[in-house]
Protein backbone atom coordinates (compact mmCIF):
# COMPACT_ATOMS: atom_id res chain seq x y z
CA UNK A 1 0.00 0.00 0.00
CA UNK A 2 1.39 3.10 -1.03
CA UNK A 3 1.76 6.39 1.43
CA UNK A 4 -1.03 9.10 1.19
CA UNK A 5 -2.10 12.09 2.32
CA UNK A 6 -3.47 10.01 5.41
CA UNK A 7 -0.81 7.59 5.26
CA UNK A 8 0.28 8.81 8.86
CA UNK A 9 -3.15 8.31 10.31
CA UNK A 10 -3.58 5.10 8.91
CA UNK A 11 -0.40 3.78 9.74
CA UNK A 12 -1.81 4.51 13.46
CA UNK A 13 -4.05 1.67 12.75
CA UNK A 14 -3.34 -0.73 10.68
CA UNK A 15 0.27 -0.96 11.74
CA UNK A 16 -0.76 -1.49 15.32
CA UNK A 17 0.10 -5.52 16.55
CA UNK A 18 -2.57 -7.57 14.70
CA UNK A 19 -4.52 -9.18 17.11
CA UNK A 20 -4.43 -12.91 15.87
CA UNK A 21 -7.51 -15.10 16.47
CA UNK A 22 -6.72 -17.58 18.71
CA UNK A 23 -5.98 -21.28 18.49
CA UNK A 24 -9.04 -23.87 19.02
CA UNK A 25 -8.21 -27.26 20.42
CA UNK A 26 -11.31 -29.73 20.82
CA UNK A 27 -11.69 -33.10 21.40
CA UNK A 28 -14.46 -35.97 21.24
CA UNK A 29 -14.35 -39.67 21.77
CA UNK A 30 -14.54 -42.94 19.77
CA UNK A 31 -18.02 -44.78 20.98
CA UNK A 32 -18.94 -48.61 20.61
CA UNK A 33 -22.86 -49.85 20.19
CA UNK A 34 -24.02 -51.63 23.40
CA UNK A 35 -27.52 -53.01 21.63
CA UNK A 36 -30.07 -51.81 19.09
CA UNK A 37 -27.85 -51.63 15.91
CA UNK A 38 -29.48 -51.90 12.91
CA UNK A 39 -33.17 -51.55 13.78
CA UNK A 40 -32.02 -48.13 15.05
CA UNK A 41 -31.08 -47.01 11.30
CA UNK A 42 -35.24 -47.61 10.97
CA UNK A 43 -36.66 -45.08 13.99
CA UNK A 44 -36.02 -47.60 16.84
CA UNK A 45 -34.07 -47.23 20.10
CA UNK A 46 -30.29 -48.19 20.53
CA UNK A 47 -27.85 -47.84 23.73
CA UNK A 48 -24.53 -46.34 22.49
CA UNK A 49 -21.51 -45.63 24.85
CA UNK A 50 -18.99 -43.13 24.15
CA UNK A 51 -15.33 -44.61 25.07
CA UNK A 52 -11.63 -43.44 26.91
CA UNK A 53 -10.20 -42.93 23.86
CA UNK A 54 -10.44 -39.62 21.97
CA UNK A 55 -9.73 -37.53 18.36
CA UNK A 56 -7.90 -34.38 19.14
CA UNK A 57 -8.22 -31.52 16.86
CA UNK A 58 -5.86 -28.18 16.73
CA UNK A 59 -7.33 -25.34 14.56
CA UNK A 60 -5.08 -22.18 14.48
CA UNK A 61 -6.15 -19.63 12.18
CA UNK A 62 -4.39 -17.96 9.14
CA UNK A 63 -4.31 -15.04 7.68
CA UNK A 64 -5.21 -16.23 3.86
CA UNK A 65 -8.14 -18.03 2.56
CA UNK A 66 -7.08 -21.36 2.42
CA UNK A 67 -7.63 -24.24 4.38
CA UNK A 68 -4.39 -26.84 5.27
CA UNK A 69 -5.26 -29.99 7.36
CA UNK A 70 -2.94 -32.44 8.53
CA UNK A 71 -3.34 -36.18 10.34
CA UNK A 72 -1.50 -39.24 10.43
CA UNK A 73 -3.84 -41.01 8.46
CA UNK A 74 -3.52 -39.38 5.50
CA UNK A 75 -1.15 -37.22 3.39
CA UNK A 76 -1.87 -33.48 4.15
CA UNK A 77 -4.04 -31.41 2.27
CA UNK A 78 -4.27 -27.24 1.64
CA UNK A 79 -6.96 -26.10 -0.12
CA UNK A 80 -8.53 -22.74 -1.21
CA UNK A 81 -11.74 -21.94 0.83
CA UNK A 82 -13.04 -20.80 -2.27
CA UNK A 83 -12.81 -24.58 -3.65
CA UNK A 84 -13.48 -27.27 -1.45
CA UNK A 85 -15.38 -30.23 -2.29
CA UNK A 86 -16.44 -33.09 -0.03
CA UNK A 87 -14.25 -35.52 -1.28
CA UNK A 88 -11.20 -37.81 -0.62
CA UNK A 89 -10.09 -38.98 2.77
CA UNK A 90 -11.26 -35.63 4.42
CA UNK A 91 -14.57 -35.19 3.02
CA UNK A 92 -16.03 -35.87 6.50
CA UNK A 93 -13.63 -32.79 7.40
CA UNK A 94 -14.24 -30.66 4.44
CA UNK A 95 -18.24 -31.40 4.66
CA UNK A 96 -17.99 -29.24 8.41
CA UNK A 97 -15.89 -26.77 6.57
CA UNK A 98 -18.23 -26.34 3.93
CA UNK A 99 -21.09 -25.95 6.43
CA UNK A 100 -19.43 -22.77 8.08
CA UNK A 101 -17.69 -21.10 4.57
CA UNK A 102 -19.77 -18.15 4.60
CA UNK A 103 -19.09 -17.38 8.62
CA UNK A 104 -15.39 -18.18 8.67
CA UNK A 105 -13.49 -15.12 9.69
CA UNK A 106 -10.35 -16.83 7.63
CA UNK A 107 -8.54 -19.84 6.48
CA UNK A 108 -6.99 -21.77 9.26
CA UNK A 109 -4.91 -25.28 9.50
CA UNK A 110 -6.53 -27.85 11.49
CA UNK A 111 -4.49 -31.03 12.83
CA UNK A 112 -6.14 -33.97 13.78
CA UNK A 113 -4.82 -36.92 16.19
CA UNK A 114 -6.53 -39.59 16.65
CA UNK A 115 -6.00 -42.46 19.78
CA UNK A 116 -8.38 -44.38 18.25
CA UNK A 117 -7.78 -47.20 15.91
CA UNK A 118 -9.64 -46.77 12.70
CA UNK A 119 -9.58 -50.44 12.01
CA UNK A 120 -11.80 -51.22 14.76
CA UNK A 121 -15.50 -50.20 14.43
CA UNK A 122 -14.74 -47.60 17.51
CA UNK A 123 -16.94 -44.87 16.03
CA UNK A 124 -13.46 -42.98 14.54
CA UNK A 125 -15.11 -40.62 11.56
CA UNK A 126 -18.18 -40.16 13.80
CA UNK A 127 -15.38 -38.19 16.72
CA UNK A 128 -13.04 -36.93 14.10
CA UNK A 129 -16.56 -35.05 12.56
CA UNK A 130 -17.77 -34.34 15.88
CA UNK A 131 -14.41 -32.79 16.94
CA UNK A 132 -13.81 -30.71 13.66
CA UNK A 133 -16.84 -29.35 13.38
CA UNK A 134 -17.19 -28.51 17.11
CA UNK A 135 -13.91 -26.06 16.60
CA UNK A 136 -14.61 -25.16 12.83
CA UNK A 137 -18.24 -24.24 14.66
CA UNK A 138 -16.25 -22.08 17.06
CA UNK A 139 -14.04 -20.63 14.72
CA UNK A 140 -17.25 -19.45 12.56
CA UNK A 141 -18.41 -18.02 15.58
CA UNK A 142 -21.82 -20.78 14.84
CA UNK A 143 -23.79 -21.93 17.69
CA UNK A 144 -23.21 -25.53 19.38
CA UNK A 145 -26.96 -26.71 20.15
CA UNK A 146 -27.45 -28.50 16.95
CA UNK A 147 -24.15 -29.80 16.49
CA UNK A 148 -25.67 -33.38 16.50
CA UNK A 149 -28.11 -32.51 13.60
CA UNK A 150 -25.57 -31.19 11.48
CA UNK A 151 -23.22 -33.79 11.84
CA UNK A 152 -25.49 -36.56 11.46
CA UNK A 153 -26.59 -34.33 7.69
CA UNK A 154 -22.99 -34.62 6.78
CA UNK A 155 -22.90 -38.63 7.84
CA UNK A 156 -26.02 -38.77 5.42
CA UNK A 157 -24.88 -36.71 2.58
CA UNK A 158 -21.82 -38.78 2.66
CA UNK A 159 -22.53 -42.41 3.27
CA UNK A 160 -26.68 -42.30 2.13
CA UNK A 161 -27.65 -44.23 5.49
CA UNK A 162 -26.76 -44.01 9.54
CA UNK A 163 -28.45 -43.61 12.40
CA UNK A 164 -26.07 -40.76 13.78
CA UNK A 165 -26.12 -43.17 17.05
CA UNK A 166 -22.24 -42.74 17.43
CA UNK A 167 -22.29 -39.10 16.85
CA UNK A 168 -24.72 -38.65 19.82
CA UNK A 169 -22.29 -40.71 21.97
CA UNK A 170 -18.86 -38.49 20.64
CA UNK A 171 -21.17 -35.47 21.60
CA UNK A 172 -22.40 -35.61 25.19
CA UNK A 173 -19.93 -38.72 26.23
CA UNK A 174 -21.34 -41.33 29.03
CA UNK A 175 -23.89 -44.13 27.89
CA UNK A 176 -26.86 -43.01 26.25
CA UNK A 177 -30.21 -44.08 24.88
CA UNK A 178 -30.83 -42.71 21.55
CA UNK A 179 -33.16 -42.86 18.49
CA UNK A 180 -32.50 -41.16 14.95
CA UNK A 181 -35.02 -38.11 15.54
CA UNK A 182 -32.01 -37.10 17.68
CA UNK A 183 -33.42 -37.51 21.24
CA UNK A 184 -30.93 -38.49 23.32
CA UNK A 185 -31.05 -39.82 27.40
CA UNK A 186 -27.65 -40.46 29.66
CA UNK A 187 -27.82 -44.44 31.13
CA UNK A 188 -26.21 -45.33 34.35
CA UNK A 189 -23.11 -47.33 33.67
CA UNK A 190 -22.93 -51.48 33.59
CA UNK A 191 -20.78 -53.38 35.16
CA UNK A 192 -17.65 -54.05 33.47
CA UNK A 193 -17.50 -54.33 29.21
CA UNK A 194 -15.53 -55.48 27.32
CA UNK A 195 -14.63 -56.09 23.37
CA UNK A 196 -12.40 -58.59 21.30
CA UNK A 197 -12.28 -57.23 17.37
CA UNK A 198 -12.38 -60.38 15.28
CA UNK A 199 -9.37 -59.44 13.19
CA UNK A 200 -11.42 -58.31 10.03
CA UNK A 201 -14.42 -55.84 9.47
CA UNK A 202 -16.59 -54.94 6.96
CA UNK A 203 -17.43 -51.14 6.62
CA UNK A 204 -20.88 -50.19 8.15
CA UNK A 205 -22.23 -48.65 4.69
CA UNK A 206 -21.48 -51.95 3.07
CA UNK A 207 -23.38 -53.94 5.98
CA UNK A 208 -26.12 -51.54 5.61
CA UNK A 209 -26.30 -51.79 1.88
CA UNK A 210 -26.01 -55.87 1.81
CA UNK A 211 -28.69 -55.60 4.54
CA UNK A 212 -31.37 -53.11 2.78
CA UNK A 213 -30.82 -55.83 -0.65
CA UNK A 214 -31.28 -58.94 1.34
CA UNK A 215 -34.29 -57.33 2.84
CA UNK A 216 -35.90 -56.77 -1.06
CA UNK A 217 -39.05 -58.82 -1.08
CA UNK A 218 -39.27 -59.89 2.64
CA UNK A 219 -39.89 -56.28 3.92
CA UNK A 220 -42.74 -57.27 6.00
CA UNK A 221 -40.53 -60.26 7.53
CA UNK A 222 -37.69 -57.49 7.96
CA UNK A 223 -39.96 -54.83 9.37
CA UNK A 224 -41.27 -57.53 12.47
CA UNK A 225 -37.42 -58.29 13.07
CA UNK A 226 -36.65 -54.35 13.97
CA UNK A 227 -40.34 -53.97 15.81
CA UNK A 228 -38.41 -57.33 18.10
CA UNK A 229 -35.29 -55.25 17.96
CA UNK A 230 -36.56 -52.10 19.18
CA UNK A 231 -38.51 -53.49 21.53
CA UNK A 232 -35.44 -55.86 23.18
CA UNK A 233 -33.33 -52.64 22.82
CA UNK A 234 -36.93 -50.74 24.78
CA UNK A 235 -36.12 -53.28 27.75
CA UNK A 236 -32.64 -53.01 27.79
CA UNK A 237 -32.83 -49.52 28.39
CA UNK A 238 -35.42 -49.96 30.85
CA UNK A 239 -33.19 -52.64 32.76
CA UNK A 240 -30.16 -49.73 32.74
CA UNK A 241 -32.31 -47.40 34.04
CA UNK A 242 -33.24 -49.68 37.38
CA UNK A 243 -29.71 -50.69 37.26
CA UNK A 244 -30.98 -54.16 36.67
CA UNK A 245 -27.98 -55.87 34.68
CA UNK A 246 -28.89 -59.51 34.73
CA UNK A 247 -31.90 -58.55 32.70
CA UNK A 248 -29.89 -55.68 30.98
CA UNK A 249 -27.37 -58.85 30.33
CA UNK A 250 -31.09 -61.14 28.86
CA UNK A 251 -31.53 -58.24 26.26
CA UNK A 252 -28.13 -58.56 24.95
CA UNK A 253 -27.67 -61.73 24.54
CA UNK A 254 -31.63 -62.30 22.88
CA UNK A 255 -30.30 -59.10 20.44
CA UNK A 256 -27.01 -61.69 19.36
CA UNK A 257 -30.01 -63.81 18.12
CA UNK A 258 -31.62 -60.97 15.97
CA UNK A 259 -28.31 -60.13 14.45
CA UNK A 260 -27.75 -63.68 13.56
CA UNK A 261 -31.28 -64.24 11.79
CA UNK A 262 -30.89 -60.58 10.49
CA UNK A 263 -27.56 -62.46 8.79
CA UNK A 264 -25.05 -60.32 9.92
CA UNK A 265 -23.16 -63.04 11.96
CA UNK A 266 -21.00 -65.22 10.47
CA UNK A 267 -18.64 -68.45 11.85
CA UNK A 268 -15.53 -66.38 13.67
CA UNK A 269 -18.24 -64.12 15.07
CA UNK A 270 -20.46 -67.25 16.56
CA UNK A 271 -17.29 -69.02 18.09
CA UNK A 272 -16.04 -65.87 19.73
CA UNK A 273 -19.16 -65.17 21.30
CA UNK A 274 -19.63 -69.01 22.35
CA UNK A 275 -16.46 -69.34 23.95
CA UNK A 276 -16.85 -65.72 25.68
CA UNK A 277 -20.36 -66.92 26.92
CA UNK A 278 -18.71 -69.43 29.50
CA UNK A 279 -17.58 -66.59 31.00
CA UNK A 280 -19.13 -63.36 30.50
CA UNK A 281 -22.60 -62.98 31.63
CA UNK A 282 -23.35 -61.78 28.04
CA UNK A 283 -21.91 -61.28 24.50
CA UNK A 284 -22.80 -60.21 21.09
CA UNK A 285 -21.95 -57.99 18.10
CA UNK A 286 -21.43 -54.75 18.71
CA UNK A 287 -21.79 -52.54 15.40
CA UNK A 288 -22.65 -53.27 12.28
CA UNK A 289 -21.06 -57.24 12.35
CA UNK A 290 -19.80 -59.00 9.45
CA UNK A 291 -16.51 -58.58 11.47
CA UNK A 292 -15.33 -56.25 13.80
CA UNK A 293 -15.71 -56.28 17.92
CA UNK A 294 -17.89 -58.71 19.78
CA UNK A 295 -18.77 -56.26 23.58
CA UNK A 296 -18.97 -58.64 26.34
CA UNK A 297 -20.92 -57.73 29.84
CA UNK A 298 -19.49 -58.99 33.45
CA UNK A 299 -16.43 -60.77 33.71
CA UNK A 300 -13.64 -60.00 30.91
CA UNK A 301 -13.39 -63.08 28.67
CA UNK A 302 -10.24 -64.50 27.47
CA UNK A 303 -8.61 -62.32 24.66
CA UNK A 304 -11.30 -59.34 25.42
CA UNK A 305 -9.70 -55.69 26.46
CA UNK A 306 -11.94 -53.58 29.06
CA UNK A 307 -13.47 -51.21 27.41
CA UNK A 308 -14.13 -47.88 29.26
CA UNK A 309 -16.67 -45.37 29.44
CA UNK A 310 -15.20 -41.93 28.51
CA UNK A 311 -17.77 -39.77 30.62
CA UNK A 312 -16.88 -36.38 28.49
CA UNK A 313 -17.84 -35.88 25.20
CA UNK A 314 -16.79 -32.98 23.05
CA UNK A 315 -14.60 -30.38 24.49
CA UNK A 316 -14.03 -27.46 23.11
CA UNK A 317 -11.01 -25.18 24.46
CA UNK A 318 -10.46 -21.48 23.14
C1 LIG B 1 -25.42 -50.82 12.03
C2 LIG B 1 -25.49 -49.51 12.79
O1 LIG B 1 -26.72 -49.49 13.51
C3 LIG B 1 -24.38 -49.42 13.83
C4 LIG B 1 -22.99 -49.42 13.26
O2 LIG B 1 -22.03 -49.23 14.28
C5 LIG B 1 -25.44 -48.36 11.83
C6 LIG B 1 -25.87 -47.04 12.42
O3 LIG B 1 -26.39 -46.97 13.53
O4 LIG B 1 -25.66 -46.03 11.72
Amino acid sequence: MGQTAHGSQRCRSWCRPIRRAAMIKASAPGSIMITGEHAVVYGHKAIVAAIEQRVFVTLTPRDDQRVVIRSEIADPLEIALADIAIEGPYRFVLAAVLQHRAQLPSGFALDIRSEINPTLGLGSSAAVTIACLGAIARYAGAALEDLHARAHKIILDIQGRGSGADLAASLTGGMISYDNTGEISPLPLPPQLGLKYCGYKTPTAVVLQRVAEDSKGREDEIATLYQDMGESAQHAIDAALTQDWQRFGAELTRYQGFMETLGVSDDVLDQIIADARTTAQATKISGSGLGDCVLSLGTLPQGFTAARVAEQGLIIDG
